[in-house]
C-alpha cells in the first residue's frame, strides 16, 4: 500500500502540540472516522448551541467524495440530532456511542442495535435534574443524558443520585459514561467501538485504514481498537497513550482536514 508521511502537527496552523509522526494513507486507501463534540466542532453551554463553520462543511463534502463515501460521523450523539445540527449535510454515521448506525446519508435509514431504556427506570433518572434549573436533559431513547455544564456544582450530586438508583437495580445492565460535564446513563453492551468494528465491515470502509479522531473518555473504545483495523487514532485537547498523537483543538483538527484536500495528498 502506497503511503504519504503527513504529521497532524505540521498540517495545523496554531497552537499544535508536537506529535510523532504518523503515516496516514492516500485518502483513497483510508476511512476518516469523526467524532463530533470537541473535535470537529467546539463545545458550546448547550448541546443545541453548537455550529458548523461552513468551511467545514464544505470539507467534509468534498473529504466525503475523495474518500469515495468512507468518511463517517461517530459520536455519542444520536444520528437525528446530528443530522439536524449538519443539515442540509446528511453524513454516514455511528450514533448513540454505537447505538445506531447509518452507513451512507443518501436515503439509507438508520440502524438501530440497542433496546430502548425501560421508561420507569428513564423517569427516576430523569427527576434526577430537579437538584437544579441549570441541569439539562438528553432523551436519546436507549440512554439518558444529564447535562450540567450550566451548573457544574450539581456535578457530584448527580453521580451520586444515579449510582443509588443503580444500586436499587442491580439487575439492569446499566452503563454510566462520564463526559464533558454530561453523565449518561445507557445499556451497556454497546460502545463507539463496537459500532466502529461493525461500521469497518461494511463497503465503502471495508479494506480500508481507519484514522479516528476523538476527544473524550468514550472515544478510547475506539482508540483501543485502531491497531486491529491497522488504523490511526488522534485524541483532541488531551493526551492518550493509545494515539499517534494529538490536536489542541478541534480548530486544529478543522484546519488539518482541510488541508488533506490540498493536491498532493
Ligand atoms: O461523541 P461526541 O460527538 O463528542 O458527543 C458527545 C456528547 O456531545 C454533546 O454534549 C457535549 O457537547 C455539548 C455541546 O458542546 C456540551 O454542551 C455538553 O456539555 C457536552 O457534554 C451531546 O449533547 C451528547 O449527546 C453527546 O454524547
Ligand atoms: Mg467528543
Amino acid at each position: 500500500m502506497t503511503t504519504k508521511l503527513v504529521r497532524p502537527s505540521d498540517q495545523a496552523t496554531s497552537n499544535q502540540v508536537p506529535v510523532p509522526g504518523a503515516l496516514v494513507p492516500h485518502l483513497d486507501q483510508c476511512a476518516l472516522l469523526l467524532d463530533i463534540d470537541g473535535t470537529l466542532l467546539d463545545l458550546a453551554p448547550t448541546p443545541r448551541e453548537v455550529w458548523v463553520p461552513p468551511e467545514l462543511e464544505q470539507t467534509l463534502t468534498n473529504l466525503l467524495v475523495r474518500t469515495s463515501g468512507a468518511l463517517a460521523l461517530v459520536s455519542g450523539r444520536s444520528i437525528n440530532d446530528i443530522d439536524l445540527i449538519f443539515a442540509p449535510m446528511r453524513l454516514p454515521a455511528v450514533g448513540g456511542h454505537g447505538a445506531e448506525m447509518r452507513l451512507s446519508g443518501e436515503g439509507e435509514a438508520i440502524a438501530t442495535h440497542a433496546p430502548p431504556l425501560d421508561s420507569e427506570l428513564k423517569s427516576r433518572l430523569a427527576a434526577i435534574a430537579r437538584i437544579s434549573p441549570g441541569i439539562l436533559l438528553e432523551d436519546k431513547g436507549y440512554s439518558l443524558a444529564l447535562h450540567y455544564r450550566l451548573a457544574p456544582h450539581t456535578e457530584k450530586a448527580i453521580y451520586e443520585a444515579v449510582a443509588a438508583i443503580r444500586a436499587e437495580n442491580p439487575e439492569a445492565p446499566l452503563e454510566v459514561l462520564p463526559g464533558k460535564s454530561v453523565c449518561e446513563i445507557k445499556h451497556s453492551g454497546f460502545t463507539k467501538a463496537t459500532g466502529v468494528l461493525e461500521l469497518m465491515t461494511r463497503a465503502p470502509f471495508k479494506g480500508r485504514r481507519p484514522i479516528f479522531i476523538g476527544d473524550d473518555v468514550t472515544d478510547e473504545t475506539v482508540f483501543a481498537i485502531m491497531p486491529e483495523l491497522r488504523g490511526l487514532a488522534f485524541s483532541v485537547g488531551r493526551y492518550s497513550e493509545l494515539t499517534s498523537g494529538h490536536f489542541d483543538e478541534p480548530r486544529d483538527v478543522r484546519n488539518w482536514l482541510a488541508r488533506l484536500l490540498e493536491p498532493a495528498n
